[in-house]
């Protein structure tokens, strides 16, 4: 029997009830009061038992009404609880301060793999050993953030917080620990630093090459086979790389590019194996997460690939043959899904012959090989691409210039491009910041090789008795020195070399250098 038992405030009802319970011998199994109403749950009764223990505690003084209830009001509360923490994506579990688990949500018996939910009741110590962040905050009282937990032998991957209960006298009543799967993380990860998604048609051209080359990616996106992208610096490697993935079943999950040349080796294998806690002093606590473990699901890029050392050449091979990872410092394999888009330069055919590329890893990577054209093969591109280049800059920034003129195309569409599209980009920022009128002229089209002869012509005997500084001090000082010849202003000069204007003034200090002198 549940009932709740509404009354005037009264001292002893708690007594008289008992007391007509212990009559007819019927066992409590709890009673609560809160304020004027009593909540009792009795052992089952039949249905003439129960009704003569009703007329009597009606019988009783101050009686309001008796009703009958589903739930006691702790039952109702942990239901709630159960509800709510059953609704949200993150693993719950509550245990007391001695580690007995009272409380594990449903994500968490999914998250920690546990077999039965039936662990209530049971030390946290033996129930789940691999929960120790949780033992700990319990013996140190202390909340521990976003730790990494993996636990081979479950096959566990997740990451735990765990905090302190402490009651109403702020001593340790319990403790909480909070579980995401690390799928949750990635995608957390991806939400936060993701770059804009990029599709095949961000990738602007009017070339036959580039269309047949964008049909062949897209029909690549959809397998799981590694991609070699070759092609000049600025061609849109990186660009065709995120577009693939973008158009790939990966899509939802992480995209990472990391530049191999751009960072030291030893550097770039703990960046890309992660490594355990205490390989290297100064190394994070709890170790760290690889790019292969974080792009786990999606995709990583590797920019630059023919510049990794022949031990790192190794390891990147172990991981495409076995698809598992071992962090720096670790023994145990980390299972992955990455598919890996790798880009060079590089002559790897080369390489390869020469001994500075492995050939085994070579043909991993190259299972489909895709080649960008440089600009200069793909004149046709240079018009879209310079108006799209203009628009999207002047759409961003408070400017009378509305168009790029006809002797400007010339100028462009003639020019080679050594630094290809990011070169044309770079270009086309610098002609907006110069340009006077409202539209762009030939004159604002500072083309490299026409900066190089301006201010670069030397000979390199010229130099060849000074040391490096000097020799790159004197170059400055020339490239200044063209430079304030076209330009009359710092201003203008700082947009023309990319500098800002602050750095040209003090570039021009450094080489006593002024308009009223120079000209
Ligand atoms: N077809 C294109 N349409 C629009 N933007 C492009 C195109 N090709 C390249 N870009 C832009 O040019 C810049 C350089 O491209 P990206 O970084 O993809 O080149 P990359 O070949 O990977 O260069 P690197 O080898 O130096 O890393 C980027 O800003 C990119 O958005």
């Amino acid at each position: 029997m549940k009932i709740c038992i509404e009354n005037k405030d009264r001292h002893g009802l708690v007594y008289d009830i008992s007391k007509i319970l212990l009559k007819y011998n019927v066992n409590i199994i709890s009673m609560e009061v809160i304020k004027n109403t009593t909540y009792l749950e009795t052992e089952a009764l039949s249905y003439k038992g129960e009704q003569k223990i009703l007329s009597e505690l009606h019988e009783l003084s101050g009686i309001v009404q008796i009703k009958s209830i589903m739930l006691m009001p702790h039952n109702e509360k942990y239901q709630q609880m159960d509800i709510v923490f059953n609704t949200i994506n993150e693993g719950i579990i509550i245990t007391d301060k001695n580690g007995n688990i009272i409380y594990i949500n449903k994500v968490a018996v999914k998250i920690l793999k546990i077999p039965n939910d039936d662990i209530l009741g049971q030390n946290i110590s033996k129930a789940l050993p691999f929960c120790k962040l949780l033992l700990k905050t319990l013996q140190t009282g202390k909340k521990y953030l976003h730790h990494e937990v993996y636990a081979e032998e479950y096959d566990n991957h997740y990451m735990v917080s765990s905090q302190p209960l402490l009651d109403e006298n702020n001593n340790l009543s319990g403790g909480v620990a909070v579980i995401r799967d690390m799928e949750t993380v990635r995608q957390i990860y991806q939400k936060i630093t993701g770059q804009p998604s990029i599709s095949f048609k961000d990738i602007i051209h009017q070339s036959d090459i580039m269309e047949k080359l964008i049909l062949s990616a897209q029909h690549y996106a959809s397998s799981n086979s590694t991609i070699l992208i070759r092609g000049e610096t600025g061609s849109g490697k990186e660009l065709f790389a995120r577009a693939i993935h973008n158009a790939s079943p990966r899509h939802d999950n992480i995209f990472l590019a990391i530049n191999c040349t751009a960072i030291p080796d030893t550097l770039l294998e703990s960046e890309l194996f992660g490594y355990e806690e205490g390989t290297f002093t100064g190394a994070n606590k709890g170790g760290k997460l690889g790019l292969f473990e974080l792009a786990s699901g999606g995709t990583l890029f590797l920019d630059e690939i023919g510049d990794i050392s022949s031990t790192l050449q190794a390891k990147l091979l172990r991981v495409l043959q076995e698809h598992r990872v071992r962090r720096i410092g670790g023994n145990r394999e980390i299972p992955i899904n990455v598919r890996i888009i790798s880009a060079t330069n590089c002559n790897l055919e080369q390489m390869v012959k020469d001994g500075l590329f492995r050939q085994d890893l070579y043909y991993r990577l190259n299972v489909i090989p895709l080649y960008l054209p440089p600009l200069r093969e793909r004149k046709e591109d240079i018009r879209l691409l310079a108006n799209y280049l203009f628009q999207s800059t002047v759409n961003n920034i408070n400017t009378s210039i509305k168009s790029i003129s006809q002797e400007a195309f010339e100028k462009l569409t003639n020019y080679d491009y050594p630094g290809n599209v990011r070169e044309l980009s770079n270009i086309i920022e610098r002609a907006i910041n110069v340009a006077q009128g409202s539209q762009i002229t030939a004159e604002d089209i500072i083309l490299f090789n026409q900066m190089q002869n301006t201010s670069c012509a030397h000979d390199l005997n010229e130099y060849s008795t000074l040391n490096l500084d000097e020799a790159l001090r004197r170059t400055e000082k020339n490239i200044l020195q063209q430079a304030m010849k076209k330009f009359s202003s710092s201003r203008k000069l700082g947009a023309a070399l990319g500098l800002s204007h602050t750095s040209v003034i003090r570039k021009m200090k450094e080489h006593n250098l002024s308009f009223d002198k120079n000209n």
